[in-house]
């Protein structure tokens, strides 16, 4: 697995908004929002393109266009809904998958409650959306869905990871061929004996769309 964290100063400095527990929900979907643009721009550094001609002003010239197959954005429900919008934005020919999951509280085991992916994904660009990797056991799951369904060229996104994840990542993924990407914000110290990122930014679902 490729990880690779975007190291710069406005990324540090929109995360301090968004972990401090001061900042209220409407602010933390607009920093959220405009994290994954700045992430974003390095997870489509591979994006496909075509060559395309058009004609300027001035002259014919060649330039290129995003490719087809159209690029997939799989937002995992519910905190992930918070970085779809950034990601569109910057791939406006993108199509969006969704997968529903929650983890277990208690158990830290993960469960899918909805999927709504095309039936095959071969040959698709995919890019996973998710603002935390926590304890990783989403992320591994989100990635056997897609690879199951075809899925070869797959970029993870995501705003904060803890070393225990990214671990267990790296171990489940070992075998994935070609190697997944994983694009974070930033890699925080540990997990607590909650599974929560430390120092984190606490239930990025919550905090984005209040507690239910
Ligand atoms: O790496 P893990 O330990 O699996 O944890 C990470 C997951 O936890 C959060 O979702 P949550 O289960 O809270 O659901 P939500 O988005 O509906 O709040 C987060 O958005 C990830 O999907
Ligand atoms: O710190 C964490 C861990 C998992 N999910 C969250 O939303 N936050
Ligand atoms: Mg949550």
């Amino acid at each position: 697995m490729r990880v690779h964290v975007v190291d710069h100063p406005l990324i540090a400095h929109k995360l301090t908004y968004l972990r401090d527990k001061r900042t209220d929900s409407p602010t933390f979907r607009r920093l959220a929002e405009e994290l994954v643009t700045l992430l974003a721009y390095e997870a489509t550094r591979e994006v496909r393109v075509e060559p395309f001609d058009i004609e300027t002003p001035v002259a014919p010239t060649c330039g290129i266009k995003l490719a087809t197959p159209k690029p997939l954005i799989v937002p995992i429900l519910r905190a992930g809904l918070g970085m779809l919008e950034g990601m569109v934005r910057l791939l406006p020919t993108a199509e969006v998958g969704f997968l529903g999951m929650v983890r277990d509280e208690e158990t830290l085991e993960v469960s899918a409650y909805a999927n709504r992916l095309p039936d095959d994904l071969s040959g698709r660009q995919c890019f996973i959306v998710d603002p935390m990797l926590a304890t990783g056991h989403t992320l591994v799951m989100a990635i056997d869905y897609l690879v199951g369904l075809g899925a070869r060229d797959i970029t993870a996104v995501c705003l904060l990871g803890a070393p225990e994840g990214i671990d267990h990542l790296q171990a489940h993924l070992a075998d994935v061929e070609p190697p997944v990407t994983l694009v974070l914000g930033a890699i925080d110290e540990k997990l607590n004996d909650q599974g929560y990122i430390v120092p984190g930014l606490g239930d990025a679902g919550d905090r984005l769309y209040g507690v239910v």
